[in-house]
């Protein structure tokens, strides 16, 4: 089970949003990181066929993603902004939604009862899609792309607006279905990524800065991540020398994690990077190379 994508190309008009994309995604689950604009939402599009690239080749276990019909037979995908009839029960929706994927009847009715069952909605099947909770909403949107059995799953930032709680509790649905599968998922968050995929890509600007394991994520910024205490009035000046990281009440004083690509001018502590110190990395060297 492998995606391939070679020298891929995405202009809206006069703009490149996807530049010169070359990589691999084998089974597993692989977290796509950028801000926003970056091109995930462009890349992954392409990827379920719902738009086509300006350049370049996508093979999905070596089949054209231009045989848009037997991809979506293999490809299932969860958008951005996903919404159903506001008014539709929750089995009456994905019935419709199997109908317009040409489930025969007594396949949706199986299909329905185990996707329920997958994202724990089964409870649920006879609440109205608007008075589903946010959480429930996007489990909603798994089930849907779950309906005829991809291999295959995109999700688009299934976690945006969803507290830790239910972050976690989709995380561990994704980690189970990944099992056999390829899931590709985006998000900005790079704890994330790094807690659920074991390979990630980072976009900015539509090309790729990195892809690779999240161990090989984490040693980019080795070396340059530090830890100093210092006292509040202190902020401004260490921002003015270094990219912060992310500050910390302690006590009185804060805790201050930067990056320095020299030995700090001020009392410090190496730290063990994270995926987050990597992409805050990667994200100050696209800022320089501008
Ligand atoms: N249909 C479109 N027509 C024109 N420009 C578009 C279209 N879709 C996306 N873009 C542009 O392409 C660039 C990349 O957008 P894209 O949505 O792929 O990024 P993203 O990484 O998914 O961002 P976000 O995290 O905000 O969703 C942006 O500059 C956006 O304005």
């Amino acid at each position: 089970m492998e995606i391939r994508i070679e020298h891929l190309y995405k202009k809206y008009g006069g703009q490149e949003v996807l530049r010169d994309v070359s990589f691999k995604i084998p089974a597993g689950m692989y977290g796509l990181l950028g801000s926003n604009g970056a091109g995930k939402t462009s890349f992954m599009r392409i990827l379920a066929t719902i738009s086509e690239p300006t350049a370049g080749a996508v093979t999905i276990n070596d089949m054209d993603i231009r045989n848009k019909k037997e991809i979506r037979k293999i490809v299932g995908y969860l958008p951005q902004e996903f919404s159903v009839y506001p008014s539709m029960k929750v089995y009456a929706a994905l019935d419709y939604l199997g109908i317009l994927a040409e489930l025969p009847k007594a396949v949706r009715r199986q299909r329905i009862d185990t996707v329920l069952k997958q994202v724990n909605l089964e409870s649920e099947k006879n609440k109205k899609f608007k008075n589903l909770s946010g959480g429930m909403k996007r489990r909603f949107g798994i089930a849907q792309a779950l309906l005829n059995e991809p291999e295959i799953l995109i999700a688009d930032e299934p976690t945006a607006g969803l507290d830790p709680e239910e972050r976690i509790r989709f995380y561990n649905l994704f980690s189970e279905l990944a099992k056999d599968r390829i899931i590709l998922l985006s998000t900005h968050i790079a704890g994330d990524i790094e807690a659920a995929c074991s390979r990630t890509a980072v976009l900015d600007h539509g090309k790729v800065m990195f892809e690779g394991s999240i161990a090989e994520m984490r040693r980019l910024s080795e070396g340059n991540v530090y830890l100093t205490e210092i006292k509040p009035g202190e902020i401004n000046d260490l921002k003015k020398k270094y990219k912060v990281i992310h500050l910390q009440q302690n006590g009185p004083d804060i805790l201050c994690r930067f990056l320095s690509d020299t030995i700090p001018a001020v009392t410090h502590v190496l730290c063990e990077p994270t995926v987050e110190d990597s992409y805050m990395y990667l994200l100050k060297q696209c800022g320089e190379g501008e």
